[in-house]
């Protein structure tokens, strides 16, 4: 029986990576649909190439053009769009690679119909993961990692008992501006944030890589997906992206999970997951040829961002709401070329500082929280 994939943001860096494991593999997979923003010529060619039964896009004009060309797909768009896509055309497992925090409304609707989620959008669990933890326990649906330090996570506990835990170790690259100090960030380029030392990304998720927010949102995405509190979560700067994280554990064992930087290999997992296929062109890990690895303690007056980041998941409640809702808009914002690289980290910080925890937020309280931080944000920039 091939499984069926529902796919959000297939026109992405995950979402293309998900689509070459699926060409890869045509006894195995199978489309059933996928959303995209606004790469509506990508759109065409994944629709032609995988004939799938439901395509969303952000744009109703977009849905409306694509429906004519392609009158035996169904085309949706906007929010219920991604939601129809995600949790009503039959999926057995929804790929959620999307960027940003619109992945929650369709990440719950697929768990309330009781798909399994490979999860790559880690700003969902950032932005409501009590409650998407809450739910996936009570529909009893998997959430499989496919971030690749997270995927390394649950790769290294298989078969382990969590009780037995005493840390999580998640790797670092440093990101673009690594071998720059604070003093010297003030005048980077946008241009220059884009070039990460290891991996190829979307352009938000690397910006984040470069202030290291995105290892303070992968810290709070390990407390959800783990059940492991802050202080057992560490951070360790490595710069070759060959051990993707680790798990230490009471008789001082660690287990680690390795291997050349290549995100097929946790997408594969997560869709083939407990077991394991071939990779097609894959770069086997040869460690005689890299010879050394490299560790270091994390200067967190450097990479303030991760400073932020834990914080804002120990408050808890609508606190990390606010924080990725505003880092957000200020990578936007910097990728506009309206804020410097610096002034990212000034923007969370100064929303956290001013946002009034809600402890025990609803859904409604925290989609709110997300909205007026955004505008918060874009009225302190103007
Ligand atoms: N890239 C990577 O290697 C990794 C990514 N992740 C996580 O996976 C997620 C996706 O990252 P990545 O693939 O790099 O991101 P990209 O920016 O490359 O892709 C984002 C996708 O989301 C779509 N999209 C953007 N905004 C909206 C919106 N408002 N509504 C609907 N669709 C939208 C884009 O559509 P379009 O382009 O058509 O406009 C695109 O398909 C992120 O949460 C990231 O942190 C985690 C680990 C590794
Ligand atoms: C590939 C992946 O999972 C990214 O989220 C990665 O973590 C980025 O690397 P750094 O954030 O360590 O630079
Ligand atoms: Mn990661």
């Amino acid at each position: 029986m091939k499984k069926k994939i529902s796919l959000l943001g297939a026109t992405g860096s995950i979402g293309v990576q998900t689509l070459d494991i699926l060409k890869s593999n045509p006894n195995k997979f199978e489309l059933v649909s996928f959303s995209a923003g606004l790469n509506i010529d990508k759109v065409r060619e994944i629709a032609r190439t995988f004939q799938p039964s439901m395509v969303s896009v952000i744009r109703q004009e977009d849905a409306k053009a694509l429906q004519s060309e392609f009158p035996s797909i169904t085309f949706v768009y906007g929010a219920e769009g991604l939601k129809e896509v995600a949790a009503r055309t039959g999926a057995d497992i929804l790929v959620n690679a999307v960027i940003g925090s619109v992945g929650l409304g369709p990440t719950l609707e697929a768990i309330r119909a009781g798909i399994t989620i490979a999860i790559a959008n880690k700003e969902t669990l950032v932005a409501a993961g009590e409650i998407v933890m809450d739910e996936a326990r009570k529909f009893n649906v998997p959430l499989l990692p496919v971030d690749s330090e997270h995927s390394a996570l649950f790769q290294s506990l298989n078969g382990e008992n969590p009780k037995e835990i005493t840390k999580l170790i998640l790797t670092a690259s440093g990101g673009s501006f690594r071998n720059l100090t604070r003093d010297e960030l003030s005048n980077v380029t946008v241009e220059e944030a884009l070039a990460h030392p290891n991996w190829s990304m979307g352009n938000k998720l690397t910006i984040d890589s470069a202030t290291m927010m995105n290892k303070g949102l992968e810290v709070i995405e390990a407390h959800h997906l783990f059940d492991i509190p802050y202080e057992q979560i560490d951070v360790l700067l490595h710069r070759e992206s060959i051990i993707h994280s680790m798990v230490e554990f009471q008789d001082t064992s660690v287990m680690a999970q390795l291997g050349s930087p290549d995100m097929r290999v946790p997408i594969q997992y997560a869709l083939t997951y407990p077991h394991r296929i071939p990779m097609q062109n894959a770069k086997r890990l040869r460690l005689e040829e890299i010879g050394q690895l490299h560790f270091e303690k994390i200067d967190f007056k450097r990479f303030k961002a991760l400073a932020l980041a834990y914080e804002a998941g120990k408050v808890g409640g609508t606190m990390p709401t606010a924080m990725n809702a505003a880092n957000e808009i200020a990578v936007s914002l910097f990728m506009k070329g309206h804020i410097s690289f610096l002034e990212i980290d000034e923007i969370v910080e100064r929303v956290m500082d001013e946002h009034k925890t809600i402890v025990k937020p609803t859904l409604e309280a925290i989609l709110e929280v997300d909205k007026n931080t955004r505008n918060t944000v874009h009225a302190m920039v103007q």
